[in-house]
């Protein structure tokens, strides 16, 4: 072999270097670009990245794994190519486990804030359907970049889920009130055109690594800030959306089990999980 060929080799090595988040699985991986310093978290459930208990833990995980290392920002992505992520697995709140739901929505509350008030620039390379919670994945991000031909938002009250505040906070803080109201009464799901004519997407990419590049070409951007200050700055513009959560966390987690728990939406649920089977057998 050519000692250019091998020099060649050896720089696409050192380009990304994966890195693990302690805990060995690998439901998200984090990949750091070296010359960079932008780490790509990428979610990796298949077959839809739906958020089960693991998923939330290991994002959660991820995301402070990424702050610690000094990563200079933070890209969301999906190994799936046709679904960034499905939301909540609805199986976490089917006839639930009391252990276990409380547990999940912890997990959920907690990565949620995380990302949400993460120090490093965030941006989403959203590659799929992002639906209801996989949304609110976007959302939490400072910048959206999107693929054409799928769809994003939260539907929550098309099945008769209401949305918990810190979801309605996710819509709030990027779109204006009015259109966020009318789009979560309607349940609605935006196509590509629709999210980027109200800026609920701020790009379009033609594919993945597209999406990618201007994800770090927003990160970029923050290249001549001063980190502290900017996370600092970036935490008192967001500090009104989380008091909610950061004060009362447990009323939070109380009053979404009480509604989780009723027979109205056991029964609603039990009628939405049974369609969603019977639609991926047609
Ligand atoms: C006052 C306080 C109130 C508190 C209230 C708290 C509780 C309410 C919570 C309200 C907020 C809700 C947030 C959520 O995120 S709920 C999740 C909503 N998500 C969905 O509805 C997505 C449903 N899925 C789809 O539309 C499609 O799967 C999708 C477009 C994403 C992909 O389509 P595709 O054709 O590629 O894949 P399939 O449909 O064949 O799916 C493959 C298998 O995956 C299963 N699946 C899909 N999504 C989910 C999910 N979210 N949870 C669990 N399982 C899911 C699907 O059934 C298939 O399974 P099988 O292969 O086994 O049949």
């Amino acid at each position: 072999m050519l000692r250019s060929q091998t020099k060649l080799m050896d720089l696409g090595r050192r380009l990304c270097r994966s890195i693990g988040n302690n805990n060995g699985s690998n439901l998200t991986m984090v990949e750091v670009d070296d010359k960079t310093g932008i780490a790509t978290l990428t979610l990796n459930k298949p077959p839809v990245n739906s958020c089960n208990l693991e998923l939330l833990l290991d994002l959660n995980e991820s995301i402070k794994q990424i702050e610690r290392n000094g990563s200079r920002g933070l890209i969301l992505t999906s190994s799936n190519d046709k679904v960034f992520s499905s939301g909540l697995d609805l199986n976490e709140l089917h006839q639930p486990n009391q252990d276990r739901l409380i547990a999940f929505w912890r997990a959920l509350q907690d990565m949620w804030l995380s990302l949400f008030l993460s120090r490093v620039p965030t941006a989403a390379a959203i590659n799929g359907h992002a639906i209801a919670v996989g949304c609110v994945l976007a959302t939490a991000c400072e910048y959206r970049v999107m693929l054409p031909g799928f769809s994003i938002g939260i539907h929550a009250t098309k099945f008769g889920y209401v949305v918990p505040p810190f979801i309605l906070i996710s819509y709030l803080s990027v779109l204006p009130r009015y259109i966020a109201e009318r789009a979560l009464l309607q349940g609605k799901l935006f196509s590509i055109d629709e999210a980027l004519h109200v800026n609920l997407i701020d790009e379009v990419a033609d594919g993945k690594s597209d999406a990618i590049i201007k994800c770090a070409k927003f990160i970029g951007s923050f290249a001549k800030t001063q980190p502290d200050a900017r996370a600092l700055t970036k935490r008192q513009t967001r500090a009104q959306d989380v008091q909610l959560l950061i004060k009362d966390p447990e009323g939070q987690l109380r009053e979404s089990l009480e509604y989780i728990n009723t027979p109205f939406f056991q029964q609603g649920l039990e009628v939405y999980l049974a369609k969603l089977k019977s639609k991926s057998k047609e």
